[in-house]
């Protein structure tokens, strides 16, 4: 049901930009493509145009290319290159699955549907997780016996493309971080990434992927827990946009009747995993920090307390009695 890929309003255009591929430039392309996009109702015309010409002439952005590559003709095969992915994003396919990379924080990272794509508010979640640990170094060091704080232990649950738990260990490179999600892409795709960032091959062993919550319990205590679960309301789900919904995994975002599925399950798994320093950094919806009080209260005896929440990013902070 995705309807015809080569409307008849575009199609004429097409044909008149590789007539003569010799004197057609990257301006031109990404304005002939923008059009082409508006037409046909695609979200974000003039960015996903300018990153899918930028992605083939080898930058990241549009707006990094210089004068000459903005102005020397494109050769065939680039505007080969560059109808193909158009054509991907005229399906609505995300332009991250599109180009298969996108950056989160300093990293660039594979991308493969039904793979969550990051977001860049979750780059918030991690730099609040390096806070915390800068946090704890300070408070060790001003001490008038400062004793060795041993590297962090952290564990993300729910990693998808990777994207947090290998900022955390690029930011903490002493650090052993473990990535669990339930689902086997996003384990392989967590993996290839990790190997992409040479850091298995380099022989750290500080990264470890699980495909089960229940091997959690051999680890050992863990000074942080931190995801972005699935947390959007059932309800809410059929409001995503057509490129979520055409090629996300929906069960990376949807968090059940009140959101709280998976958020309730880490919460009653994280006092058998925590040290009685750690915390558990979560993203939610904006409703989620009352409810979770609320389920905390009714729940006195896992002793975890709402300790901070960061409203800007819907990011809560938890933390053990
Ligand atoms: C919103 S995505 C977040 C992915 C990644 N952390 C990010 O921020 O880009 C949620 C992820 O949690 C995983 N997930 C859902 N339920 C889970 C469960 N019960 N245990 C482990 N992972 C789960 C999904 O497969 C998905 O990859």
């Amino acid at each position: 049901n995705k309807g015809p890929i080569l409307s008849p309003k575009w199609l004429p255009l097409r044909q008149s930009c590789s007539a003569r591929p010799g004197l057609v430039t990257a301006t031109d392309v990404v304005n002939y493509w923008q059009k082409v996009f508006e037409a046909s109702g695609i979200p974000e015309a003039r960015e996903s145009s300018e990153y899918i010409v930028s992605f083939v002439l080898g930058a990241k952005t549009f707006q990094s290319l210089n004068s000459k590559s903005l102005y020397t003709p494109l050769t065939a095969v680039q505007q080969e290159q560059i109808q193909q992915l158009s054509i991907k994003r005229l399906e609505r396919m995300p332009v991250q699955y599109v180009l298969g990379e996108w950056d989160f924080q300093d990293l660039t990272l594979k991308m493969r549907p039904p793979v969550f794509i990051p977001r860049p508010e979750t780059e918030d979640l991690v730099s609040l997780v390096l806070e915390e640990e800068s946090r704890k170094c300070e408070k060790n060091s001003g001490l008038c016996f400062p004793v060795p704080v041993p590297h962090p232990v952290i564990l993300e649950i729910g990693c998808g493309s990777g994207a947090i738990a290998l900022s955390l260990l690029c930011k903490l490179p002493q650090s052993r971080v473990i990535a669990v999600d339930k689902k086997e892409a996003a384990v392989d795709l967590t993996r290839e990434n990790a190997h992409r960032l040479l850091w298995l091959r380099a022989g750290s062993d500080s990264f470890s992927f699980l495909g089960s919550a229940k091997q959690l319990l051999f680890w050992g205590p863990i000074d942080f827990i931190v995801s972005n679960p699935p947390y959007v309301f059932h309800e809410d789900m059929a409001c995503l946009d057509t490129e979520i919904l055409r090629y996300e995994d929906l069960d990376a975002l949807d968090g059940g009747d009140d959101g709280m599925r998976v958020i309730k399950t880490i919460l009653a798994l994280a006092p058998s995993l925590l040290k009685d320093s750690g915390s558990v950094f979560l993203e939610v919806d904006p409703r989620h920090p009352d409810m979770v009080e609320n389920w905390l209260q009714v729940h006195p005896n896992l002793l975890l307390v709402l300790r901070a929440i960061h409203k800007d990013f819907c990011g809560i902070a938890l933390s053990p009695l």
